[in-house]
């Protein structure tokens, strides 16, 4: 199956409970709640989107991504990991380019909006709920809310089945102040932790 890949850069893992982490960014093009374009933004399911997922590069097949993905990798160092990510990844992301990643060692992370089914074998699911969109992936690694979200408050995801829960401060206008809700709330609601975006605090990818 061919894929259309918007960007493929290596970082640190900025979010979530993997923070830190030095991965293989692999962002496809395209998503099922938004299709990219300013105008649209405000009639949109999903309207405070930080990210640039239209357009990009064609990949015949599962070999030749893997195969790229695996060339970003430091020469002769282990702790392989990449994080598929989007757009909305489960568009694209089937069972054959998970099998062609963990043929070259790499463990498969996914960021996904938890609308759609995902492939399996994923190695690490981080499932980001959106105000009124029926989630269909309802257990998994992490539950990251982009907080707040008028019609989406924390209470509504206590009871799914993931192992971590996180309230990530929307990014915008408002960042600074959705900061001090979501410290106000994990400090009130102790199962929640806070997820700062530590990549775009220290200026990289
Ligand atoms: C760009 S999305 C791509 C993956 C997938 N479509 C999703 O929404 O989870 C990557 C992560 O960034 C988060 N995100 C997007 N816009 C944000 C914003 N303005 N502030 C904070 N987090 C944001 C998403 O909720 C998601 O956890
Ligand atoms: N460094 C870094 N970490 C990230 N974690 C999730 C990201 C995403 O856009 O899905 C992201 C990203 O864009 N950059
Ligand atoms: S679902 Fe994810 S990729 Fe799609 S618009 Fe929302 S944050 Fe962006
Ligand atoms: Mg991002």
């Amino acid at each position: 199956m061919p894929y259309t890949v918007k960007e493929i850069f290596p970082s640190l893992q900025g979010e979530g409970i993997q923070a830190g982490r030095a991965a293989i960014f692999l962002r496809f093009a395209a998503c099922n709640l938004w299709n990219g374009r300013e105008e649209d933004r405000a009639k949109a399911a999903c309207g405070f989107c930080d990210t640039d997922f239209v357009g990009g590069e064609k990949f015949p097949d599962a070999e030749t991504l893997a195969e790229r993905v695996a060339g970003l990798w430091p020469v002769g160092q282990g702790n392989r990991y990449v994080v598929v990510t989007g757009g909305e990844p489960a568009l694209q992301l089937d069972a054959v380019l998970v099998a062609a990643l963990h043929d070259r060692g790499f463990q498969v992370a996914i960021e996904t909006n938890g609308t759609l089914a995902l492939a399996s074998g994923i190695d690490w699911v981080c499932v980001s709920p959106k105000a009124g969109c029926d989630l269909v992936v309802t257990s998994g690694d992490e539950l990251k809310l982009v907080y707040p979200q008028a019609g989406a408050p924390p209470e509504a995801f206590e009871r799914l089945g993931f192992t971590h829960f996180l309230l990530q401060p929307m990014d915008g206008p408002d960042r600074e102040a959705n900061t001090r809700e979501a410290l106000r709330h994990c400090l009130t609601h102790p199962r929640w932790r806070l997820s700062l975006q530590t990549h775009k605090i220290i200026g990289i990818p």
